[in-house]
């Protein structure tokens, strides 16, 4: 686990725009390659903000053919968590909303983007939408990040229990 910790530490760095950013950890729930039920959410610095292409699959559908709602909301959860890779350190989610402004499908290519939208003390407040090919937005998304050490994360380990 300090392993993974210290390895983690070195990913708040300096990223040029259009870079790729790195994901969490390889079983992360939103961007991790490694787990079989994730959504391999893959971010690129645009701007001073955050952007990626994704598509959901059977994997995640709510009702038929429709993205279930939470799968959205951790879609948007771990794109905010990709704009921490530019705040030069780790954050907490301590609120999210989602408007679901019209479904979103299986199988469709939406285009997300998240930015910072103010920095208070510890806070971050946050904002993300997905649109679709066309332009109209399908969601939109407000979130209070909290800043925390990389120690934070020590919690997720209890003694006995792997990190992954
Ligand atoms: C790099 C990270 C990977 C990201 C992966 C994707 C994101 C995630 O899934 S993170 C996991 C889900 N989130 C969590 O597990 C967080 C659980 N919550 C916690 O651990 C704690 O509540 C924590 C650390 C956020 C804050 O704890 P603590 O500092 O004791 O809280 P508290 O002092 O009450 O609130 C912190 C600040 O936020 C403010 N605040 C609290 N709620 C709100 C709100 N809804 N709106 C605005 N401000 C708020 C408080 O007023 C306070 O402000 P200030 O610093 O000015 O006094």
């Amino acid at each position: 686990m300090q392993a993974l910790l210290a390895m983690w530490a070195e990913k708040f760095t300096v990223y040029p725009d259009g870079a790729e950013l790195p994901t969490h950890h390889d079983h992360c729930l939103g961007c991790g390659p490694n787990n079989p039920h994730g959504h391999h959410l893959r971010a690129l610095r645009h701007g001073d903000g955050v952007q990626a292409w994704h598509t959901f699959d059977n994997r995640h559908v709510g009702a038929p053919g429709i993205v279930h709602g939470g799968a959205v909301a951790t879609v948007v959860d771990d794109l905010y968590g990709c704009l921490l890779f530019l705040e030069g350190g780790p954050a907490v989610t301590r609120q999210l909303t989602i408007e679901y402004l019209a479904p979103v499908l299986i199988g469709a290519e939406y285009r997300l983007q998240a930015d910072v939208v103010r920095r208070e003390g510890r806070k971050l407040f946050v904002a993300a939408r997905a649109t679709e090919p066309a332009g109209r937005a399908v969601i939109t998304s407000t979130a209070v990040f909290v800043k925390v050490s990389v120690e934070h994360f020590a919690q997720g380990s209890p003694p006995g229990v792997p990190a992954d």
